[in-house]
């Protein structure tokens, strides 16, 4: 069976690769199909993102698509960056750029106030027309400095209480146990089980 990453992220696709390393499962991304134009993610909830990524490009490849809308919510910012998470320091997106910022709206807030989430809203699409979406999460606390080099976006500033490390911290397969991307995947293993039955 060939299932479709609809993401442009480098990060998203290690992750995903990893999880869903099965030999069975023939893994393609956007940049197998030719001339693919990246869609705008104009949606206001993570769902809504993720069905409009994967629904282009299960259009455009015409196989099972996978597609990952995520970012990081932020009690003391009320939620934001939220789906701005990409782009939260304006254009071209910029993860090093997007931390210093969330570090900058944070200047001065507590540790017992600095509690976070990272949300991923993964969307399965089917070229037959079959659509549905898992959520996972994950809870942590934004630091005031950057530890760890591993992960991508805020990795190196999201605590986890529970490990007493950052994000950033964790080999891919710890990250692969625990993460919001991770915990949205388990649940949608038995569904592409099923699809793999049926295409
Ligand atoms: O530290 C992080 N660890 C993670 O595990 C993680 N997952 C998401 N994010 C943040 O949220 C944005 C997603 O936005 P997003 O879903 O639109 O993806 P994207 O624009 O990067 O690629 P695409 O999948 O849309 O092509 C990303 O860029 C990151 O800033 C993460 N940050
Ligand atoms: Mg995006």
């Amino acid at each position: 069976m060939q299932v479709l990453l609809a993401t442009m992220n480098k990060g998203k696709v290690m992750e995903l690769e990893e999880l869903l390393n099965d030999e069975k499962i023939e893994i393609l991304s956007l940049s197998d199909l030719p001339n693919y134009q990246e869609v705008e993610e104009s949606g206001s909830t993570f769902a809504e993102n993720a069905f409009i990524k994967a629904r282009a490009a299960c259009a455009a490849g015409k196989m099972i698509t996978l597609a990952d809308d995520s970012g990081l919510e932020v009690d003391a910012l009320a939620g934001a960056p939220g789906i701005f998470s990409a782009r939260y320091a304006g254009e071209p997106k910029n993860d090093e750029h997007n931390i210093e910022k969330l570090l900058t709206d944070l200047e001065g807030v507590p540790e017992e106030n600095r509690t976070a989430r990272f949300r991923c809203a993964l969307a399965i699409i089917c070229p037959d027309g079959q659509e549905y979406l898992t959520e996972g999460s994950v809870e942590g606390r934004i630091l005031t400095e950057r530890i760890g080099t591993g992960g991508f976006g805020y990795d190196p500033v999201f605590y986890l209480p529970d490990l007493q490390k950052t994000m950033a911290e964790l080999s891919l397969d710890e990250k692969n146990c625990l993460s919001h991307r991770a915990r949205a995947f388990a649940k949608a293993v038995p569904l592409l089980t099923a699809l793999m039955k049926s295409f």
